[in-house]
């Protein structure tokens, strides 16, 4: 296949698990791998990434600015940032003509950044591709779309130390929880939007189904469970379903499952192969 230069924005726990993983299915083979770190971090992702991406390309560069990076010309750019980055270096991504798959959906929740990346993706007659991620269902869901979505209900539980750093701590001790409990209840807008690393997933759905307005979400901390367990249920004209996932927690960072990196992975690899699945 014809991709060549594989971009990615940001050098986190999605980057480097997914270069991992790339290396290991042994399938994917670049000229080059670009990096885009945040200014002043270039050692940074150079000590955390170089050596995943030298298995899979004969060059690996770390770019600081969104021209740099662009400079490298890359045939696809995979955004596993931040909503920042979405907002603010997705849309120059996009308008240069580049395939961009974006993880960080949440950033969606904002009407303007969703309408920047619409207008850039036209004008650069390219496209962003929203990737699963954490969630799976999403064929099913945007299927369902098109018939018309009655409800959408959806669940974000996690253990109590995957909601340190988010608003969640003002309204709960999260080290003193010994049952679960039901911290937030609103629709999909508001739970991206307050919970920027953790209902990424609600944005997800949202997008695919009911609009952010009408998809109602609880998120939950559970001291008794060990992994993140989203599930959501689905009544349509077409089909009702409910699908439950118990994502593992990314060792490097208790709010990503890893099963996104794997998502992301898989949206690069069936762009490699003959037969996309
Ligand atoms: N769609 C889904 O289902 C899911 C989406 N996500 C989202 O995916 C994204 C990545 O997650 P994860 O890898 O676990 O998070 P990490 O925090 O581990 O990684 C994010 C990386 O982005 C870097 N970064 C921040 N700002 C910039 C910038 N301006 N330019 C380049 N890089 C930048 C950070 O750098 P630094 O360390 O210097 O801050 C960090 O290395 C998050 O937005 C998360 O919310 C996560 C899970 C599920
Ligand atoms: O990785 C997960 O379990 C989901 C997540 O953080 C998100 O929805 O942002």
């Amino acid at each position: 296949m014809s991709m060549r230069r594989l971009g990615i924005l940001g050098y986190g726990n999605i980057a480097a698990t997914l270069l991992d993983i790339l290396a290991r299915d042994g399938r994917a083979r670049f000229e080059q791998v670009a990096i885009l770190a945040r200014p002043g971090a270039s050692e940074r992702a150079d000590a955390r990434l170089r050596t995943a991406a030298e298995v899979i390309a004969e060059e690996v560069t770390i770019h600081e600015t969104a021209d740099a990076f662009l400079a490298a010309r890359p045939d696809l750019a995979v955004e596993c940032a931040t909503h920042d980055v979405v907002r603010e270096t997705v849309p120059e991504i996009l308008k240069a003509g580049c395939e961009t798959v974006v993880v960080s959906v949440g950033a969606f929740a904002d009407a303007d950044t969703a309408a920047r990346i619409e207008d850039a993706a036209a004008l650069g007659r390219t496209r962003t591709v929203l990737v699963p991620g954490a969630i799976g269902g999403v064929d099913a869901l945007a299927a369902a779309r098109i018939a018309g979505i009655e409800t959408l209900v959806y669940s974000g539980r996690k253990p109590p130390a995957a909601w340190k750093g988010t608003p969640a701590e003002k309204l709960l001790d999260l080290d003193a929880i010994t049952s679960e409990t039901v911290f937030f209840e609103g629709n999909a807008r508001q739970a991206a939007t307050d919970y920027p690393k953790n209902a990424n997933v609600a944005a997800t759905l949202a997008l695919a189904g009911p609009g952010f307005e009408r998809t109602e979400v609880r998120l939950i901390a559970d001291p008794g469970i060990s992994a993140n367990v989203h599930e959501y249920e689905v009544r349509s004209q077409s089909v009702n379903f409910t699908i439950q996932l118990t994502g593992k927690a990314s060792p490097d960072n208790p709010k990503t499952s890893m099963s996104t990196a794997y998502s992301v992975a898989r949206e690069v690899m069936n762009r490699l192969v003959p037969i996309a699945i």
